[in-house]
């Protein structure tokens, strides 16, 4: 998928939200657990009833690999029936892989081509001959973590390395890499503050922002310095979402939060049309 097939899709939807579908056993309606694959049972209604106000859905792999062959199985199903039904839709493969070359080839290759992912979260430690093997699919992103969520983020990639923060180094440096107009990057809803800073060295990329909703992230101060003439930002919501309920109106309940969140993003946009 394009860049530009993203931004008319959240035109089109009045939405820039992604739905995190990170499938835990333990949280899902329990009555699910009786159906053959109650994974991808699972997604597959969630996605009925919020494809409509998303246009993006980031299943975890580690939610995935956590059951085995079983769980791998459920992921391929669920991304089948996205690219299926609702191929407009942006899927992403939230895996935050990388390694040495010909290693990150055979990432790429798992996710962009056995599983038709339209993109796939990647890890910047290894540097540039870790990521630049994603970066020569045709029509798939890359999406590296520049300054992630967690309170962790503050260990490395707040610190300084001759007088540069080291998640300022990782967006400067990776703008010279080849295909560099495939990537985008992980920015964390919980660091609001630092927007301002990411748009002087990134002005148009497009961000993915996880940490709204369960971890506290707003998504209005976000947007204060996040927003683009071109949108440039995707916001996750996982748990928020898929988990609002485990009865039986869990899709129902999902949809209602989902809306919630569209609803701010179509007034955001709106302002922004004017
Ligand atoms: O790459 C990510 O998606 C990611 C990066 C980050 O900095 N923080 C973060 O929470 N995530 C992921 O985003 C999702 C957040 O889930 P919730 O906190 O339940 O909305 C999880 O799948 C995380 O692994």
């Amino acid at each position: 998928m394009t860049t530009q097939q993203l931004v008319d899709q959240i035109w089109k939807k009045k939405s820039f939200l992604c739905i995190g579908l990170d499938v835990d056993l333990t949280k899902i309606p329990a009555y699910l657990l009786e159906e053959e694959d109650p994974i991808f049972e699972f997604n597959k209604r969630i996605i009925e009833a919020t494809q409509h106000l998303a246009v993006a859905y980031k299943p975890n792999t580690a939610f995935y690999e956590a059951y085995g062959i079983k769980g791998w199985k459920s992921l391929e199903k669920t991304i089948q029936y996205l690219n299926t039904n609702y191929p407009e839709i942006f899927t992403i493969a939230d895996a935050k892989r990388g390694d040495i070359g010909n290693t990150s080839a055979m990432y790429a290759k798992a996710f962009f081509e056995d599983m038709e992912f339209d993109s796939v979260t990647v890890a910047p430690y290894m540097g540039k001959d870790s990521v630049e093997p994603f970066l020569t699919f045709e029509g798939k992103h890359t999406i590296m973590l520049a300054l992630t969520s967690n309170q962790g983020a503050f260990d490395f990639q707040t610190k300084s390395i001759e007088g540069k923060e080291v998640y300022k180094h990782v967006l400067e440096t990776s703008k010279s890499w080849k295909h560099s107009e495939n990537l985008m990057y992980v920015v964390g809803a919980t660091k609001a503050e630092y927007f301002a800073d990411i748009r002087k060295i990134v002005p148009n990329s497009f961000l993915l922002v996880p940490g709204v909703g369960a971890q506290g992230g707003n998504l209005q101060e976000v947007c204060k310095f996040g927003l683009t003439d071109q949108i440039g930002l995707l916001i996750n919501s996982s748990r928020g979402i898929i988990y609002a309920s485990n009865g039986t109106d869990f899709d129902t309940v999902a949809a209602k939060k989902a809306a919630e969140l569209q609803r701010q993003m179509a007034v955001i946009l709106d302002a922004k049309k004017v």
